[in-house]
């Protein structure tokens, strides 16, 4: 497990990690994901030592990052896929990684051989793409073979079999029961991918619950209506007590998970449908509603940030349910 307990970064006045508490569990993948400069990178850092808190505690199966004897046997990470010495070839990289914590030669020639690299293990490393940097990392995080594994924005860079491989790789690393700790901005992956999410907003933890749970929670849902009887259907609901909302499209919107309660007095009344489609927001919807008010940086398209802007998450909210 890692256990964090009121972890706290700070750079001069800025808070990067604000008395961040949470636990990432062995056999499922946690999802870290947050906005542009919420802390996940300085978070990802301090669990591995190379940051210290400025307050708080952060330990790896009850132990302190500098306390483990032969750390990559106990935590794999990939944090920045360009720390490599660009002058080695990936065999060597991976050997003297090997060396230095006691692990056994030929387990760089399996962990090459997982991430694809063989053919090109004796190529220098900066010579590699981006995608092949990203599996030397990989590598690296696989080589001892450790029951905790850490990935910082694992996909970047990769391509839509690598992204497929990758994800593959994690589901089948928590299936072995290991702690799987994994951060992207990609939420159409994450959503394929973790199990969990913790999510953060300038450096505070906004939510650690399940993936179901968290878009159940940060999200809307409706019921989305069309029939070729469509006012007598409306004199139906309204009669049932169900505000309706029209659509576009000839469509109705009902809130709620009211899609069998509709159904069934669609069909005492012998109205035909044509949709009867419960909605939910997607990840990205839920994460994009949560994280609306922590958005730092902003690209300008005219309209202020949302942290300038305090009603902007119920305008928000409002805009996506009909949008
Ligand atoms: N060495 C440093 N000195 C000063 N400020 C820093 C330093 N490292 C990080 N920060 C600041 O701390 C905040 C958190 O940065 P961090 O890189 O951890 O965010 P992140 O969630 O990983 O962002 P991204 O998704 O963009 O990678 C940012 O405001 C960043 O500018």
């Amino acid at each position: 497990m890692i256990e964090l307990a009121g972890l706290t970064k700070r750079y001069g006045e800025k808070v990067a990690v604000n008395n961040l508490t949470f636990t990432v569990r062995p056999g499922i993948i946690t999802g870290f994901l947050g906005p542009n400069g919420a802390g996940k990178s300085t978070t990802m850092r301090m669990i591995l030592g190379l940051d210290h808190p400025t307050a708080g505690d952060v330990r790896i199966d009850g132990r302190h990052y500098d306390e483990l004897r032969d750390p990559l046997t106990y935590i794999g990470a990939l944090l920045d896929a360009k720390a490599v010495h660009g002058g080695r070839s990936a065999y060597h990289h991976l050997l003297c990684l090997a060396q230095s914590n006691g692990i056994p030669r030929q387990r760089v020639r399996e962990v090459l051989d997982t991430v694809g690299l063989t053919a090109v293990a004796r190529k220098k490393a900066k010579g590699f793409s981006l995608g092949m940097g990203q599996r030397l990392g990989i590598a690296g995080a696989l080589l001892g073979d450790p029951r905790i594994l850490m990935f910082d924005e694992p996909v970047n860079g990769l391509d839509p079999e690598g992204i497929h491989w990758i994800r593959n790789l994690m589901k089948s690393l928590a299936a072995q029961g290991r702690t799987v700790f994994v951060s992207s901005h990609l939420m159409s992956e994450m959503a394929l991918t973790a199990d969990h999410l913790v999510v953060i907003g300038q450096g505070r933890l906004l939510a650690d619950t399940s993936m179901a749970d968290f878009i159940a929670a940060n999200s809307h849902s409706y019921v989305r209506v069309r029939s070729p009887q469509r006012e007598r259907l409306l004199d139906v609901l309204h009669g049932a007590g169900i505000t309706v909302v029209e659509a576009g499209g000839g469509s109705l919107e009902v809130d709620g998970d009211k899609a069998e309660l509709i159904g069934e007095l669609a069909a005492q009344h012998h109205l035909v449908l044509h949709e009867l489609s419960p909605q939910r927001a997607s990840l990205e919807e839920a994460f994009m509603r949560l994280t609306a008010e922590s958005v730092e940086y902003h690209a300008h398209d005219g309209t202020p940030a949302a942290a300038e802007q305090p009603q902007a998450r119920a305008q928000w909210g409002e805009d996506w349910r009909r949008g």
